[in-house]
């Protein structure tokens, strides 16, 4: 990889889409050099011989670099990146982790379902001394509006991050300041950071109860849709997330404090925050296609975990039950059965305690 700017460092970035590509345009301003690598093969292609340019929040026209295959992206890079949907993550976690070196840190951005445990689990059965580092989030909200071109939204104000073996925070923390600014925040462990991701409970009604929307394609605004029944159905499910988090011990603020944090919202109900975002921001649009992320990987990896954890730690979660059933009659797929972490996990036979010593 072409060598950045003093002091700055050569990342690398599993993933070709919205935040990947964000992340790559942030990354080069930054003077931090970035080469993307496309899972799939061909997303990253048209950025050979293209420049990448962002519009948006800090536009820019940036050169970057494309990997052929994940041993190169691992080889030429100090730090990588995993910005993909969590559909993809153990298939990317397998093909990078033959390539990983001691020393290298690999931050999930953002990480459910606990993928980056499968990860720290599977480098230290290889002998790997690797550090994971988790977002919850991500730093950026971006959409990809073609092969070489992102429309980045946010720059959040703040973003926590955990770190596997836990003693690296302190460097993990610096580590992302270093590449993305200030705003960092450590959060007690990666189950804290998976279950910090509202994007399921958030986007489960709001796809839901859009249904018609979506499948017609309609222009619909996010934050217009989320109406006061919307936002009743979203709370629910956030009592539940929460529930569960102190089941094992972990003390998280409601989804309206996500939105504040990340938005800088000032109304105290969800139906009001919804109302203010639409109001500043007019955006962002819903999905239109129904094999939308905010499904996809929103139920298996989001609400059908937390019924996991739920079933570990004896806590009930019925409005969250009632969406991944809703989700899977509306679509014709059973979403409880396509997340491919919980398995390799052992979340079936977990216990609170067991759990909480592996992170
Ligand atoms: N966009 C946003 O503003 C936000 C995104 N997030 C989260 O960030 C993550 C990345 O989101 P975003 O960039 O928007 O997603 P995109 O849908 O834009 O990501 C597409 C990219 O993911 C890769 N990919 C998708 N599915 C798989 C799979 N099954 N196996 C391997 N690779 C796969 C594609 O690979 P290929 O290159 O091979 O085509 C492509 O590189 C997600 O977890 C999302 O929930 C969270 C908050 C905000
Ligand atoms: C649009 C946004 C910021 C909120 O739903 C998001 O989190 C996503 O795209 O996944």
């Amino acid at each position: 990889m072409t060598e950045p700017a003093a002091g700055r460092l050569r990342v690398g970035i599993a993933g070709t889409g919205a935040i990947a590509l964000a992340s790559a345009a942030w990354l080069r301003q930054a003077g931090h050099a970035a080469m993307l690598w496309s899972p799939g093969g061909q997303g990253a292609e048209a950025l050979r011989t293209q420049p990448l340019e962002a519009a948006g929040v800090q536009p820019c026209r940036v050169a970057v670099e494309v990997a052929g295959d994940a041993a190169q992206l691992c080889r030429a890079s100090d730090v990588l990146l995993i910005a993909l949907p969590v559909n993809g993550h153990r298939r990317v976690m397998d093909a990078l982790l033959p390539f990983l070196r001691d020393g290298q840190t690999v931050i999930v951005s953002s990480m459910a379902s606990l993928s980056s445990l499968y990860l720290h689990e599977g480098a230290r059965r290889a002998g790997k001394r690797v550090t994971v580092a988790s977002f919850g989030t991500t730093v950026l909200t971006a959409r990809r509006e073609s092969a070489t071109q992102v429309r980045v939204m946010t720059r959040r104000q703040a973003v926590g991050v955990s770190a596997l073996p836990r003693t690296e925070i302190e460097s993990a923390i610096e580590l992302c300041a270093a590449l993305f600014g200030g705003g960092f925040f450590a959060q007690e462990n990666t189950l804290a950071s998976a279950l910090a991701n509202v994007n399921p409970q958030s986007h489960g009604p709001l796809a839901v109860f859009n249904w018609t929307r979506i499948e017609h394609a309609e222009n619909w605004p996010q934050y217009h849709c989320m109406t006061p029944g919307v936002a009743r159905a979203i709370e629910a499910l956030d009592r539940e997330r929460r529930a569960v988090a102190q089941a094992f011990g972990i003390a998280l603020g409601p989804i309206e404090e996500h939105f504040a944090r990340s938005f800088g919202t000032e109304s105290a109900r969800l139906e009001d925050i919804a109302a203010e975002l639409h109001a500043k921001r007019g955006g962002p649009p819903g999905p239109v296609r129904t094999d939308t992320r905010y499904l996809s990987e929103d139920m298996p990896y989001g609400l059908a975990f937390v019924e996991a954890l739920g079933a570990i730690a004896g806590v009930a979660t019925p409005a969250t039950r009632t969406i991944v059933d809703a989700a899977s009659l509306v679509s014709g797929i059973d979403f409880r059965q396509q997340n491919d972490l919980l398995a390799p996990l052992n979340l079936g036979t977990e216990t609170v305690a067991g759990l909480l010593a592996r992170l």
